[in-house]
């Protein structure tokens, strides 16, 4: 049979095979391969005469994750809040460089504008060929769009806390609730310590991960991507690389350099390139052998 990792719980995991959650352990095969099966995962099981299941096979992934651990996300929904916190955009970049380097979609939600404006973040992201979605409470529109994307796919939110998830979450009538990120702040362990993650199925096809993770973690640095792969992970920057005088250009300061170029039409957000050039410098020494 065949069926998705919806959790994984101190080595048992429980697949979902058509409307049922059948609990399974792992081959011992996966432990030698130093394979481990994750949540998301798509595994072929099979189930004894005493309805114990074994994970038999792991479809090959399209991404996994460490931390949050989770495998074949196809999209973060990127929650970005006009006001407390105040939006972080090289945190949002970095997320979105990410999502790019993983063939992870992301859909970036602005909340609480009704407390405040964000003038021009919507417009920054749309024009680097993003889908943004501006949620406004009192009105009916956005809902439709954020359920529209959702609907058979796998996603996860993203966001630092405070930025409004959990409140769009509910506002979408799924019946469904996110784990929050505040306990473990509170509870002193920092935010980033291995928690459990698990997806629910939602009603019109597709999974949601219950999973506060995906914030403001270095990613980079785990994900390792190398100085010459970051300008393939910036939407607007990707068509240009090879349009430059020099050679191996960085984009960052070269004479000829056709990013800056666009930069200086209008055509790349300065913001965008800031938070380019910032990760730029945070990963041009890291080296292959390092990671
Ligand atoms: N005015 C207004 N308040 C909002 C909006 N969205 C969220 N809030 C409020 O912002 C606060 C934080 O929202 P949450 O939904 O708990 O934020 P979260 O991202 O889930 O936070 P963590 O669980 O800590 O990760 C709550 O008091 C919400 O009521 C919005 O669009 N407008
Ligand atoms: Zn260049």
């Amino acid at each position: 049979m065949n069926g998705r990792i919806l959790k994984a719980i101190s080595g048992f995991y429980y697949v979902q095979c058509g409307s049922g959650l059948i609990e399974c352990r792992a081959k011992g095969i996966f432990r030698k391969r130093g394979l481990s099966p994750t949540v998301g995962d798509e595994v072929t099981i099979s189930v004894d005469q005493n309805e114990k299941g074994v994970i038999e096979e792991i479809s090959p992934r399209k991404n996994a994750f460490i931390r949050p651990p989770m495998a074949n996300i196809d999209q973060f929904i990127v929650v970005v809040s006009a006001v407390s916190p105040s939006p972080n955009l090289f945190v949002v970049d970095k997320l979105l460089s990410i999502a790019e380097y993983k063939d992870v979609e992301p859909i970036i939600v602005l909340t609480k504008l009704d407390m405040a404006q964000l003038p021009g973040v919507a417009d920054i992201y749309r024009q680097a060929g993003f889908t943004v979605i501006e949620v406004d409470y009192q009105q009916k529109a956005w809902k439709q769009q954020v359920l529209d994307c959702l609907a058979g796919k796998v996603s996860a939110f993203c966001g630092n806390s405070g930025v409004g998830k959990s409140t769009l979450l509910n506002h979408l009538g799924l019946g469904l609730s996110l784990k929050t990120g505040e306990t473990s702040e509170k509870l002193g362990r920092g935010r980033h310590t291995t928690r459990h993650v698990e997806l629910f199925q939602l009603p019109f096809g597709g999974y949601i991960a219950d999973t506060p993770g995906f914030s403001d973690v270095d990613l980079h640095r785990q994900e390792g991507i190398l100085k010459d792969q970051l300008q393939y992970t910036f939407r607007e920057i990707a068509p240009l690389v090879g349009q430059c005088k020099f050679v191996g250009c960085s984009h960052t300061c070269e004479k000829g350099c056709a990013v800056l170029a666009a930069l200086e039409q209008g055509k790349i957000a300065p913001s965008r390139h800031q938070s380019y050039v910032a990760l730029y410098q945070a990963v041009k020494d890291i080296k292959d052998w390092q990671l």
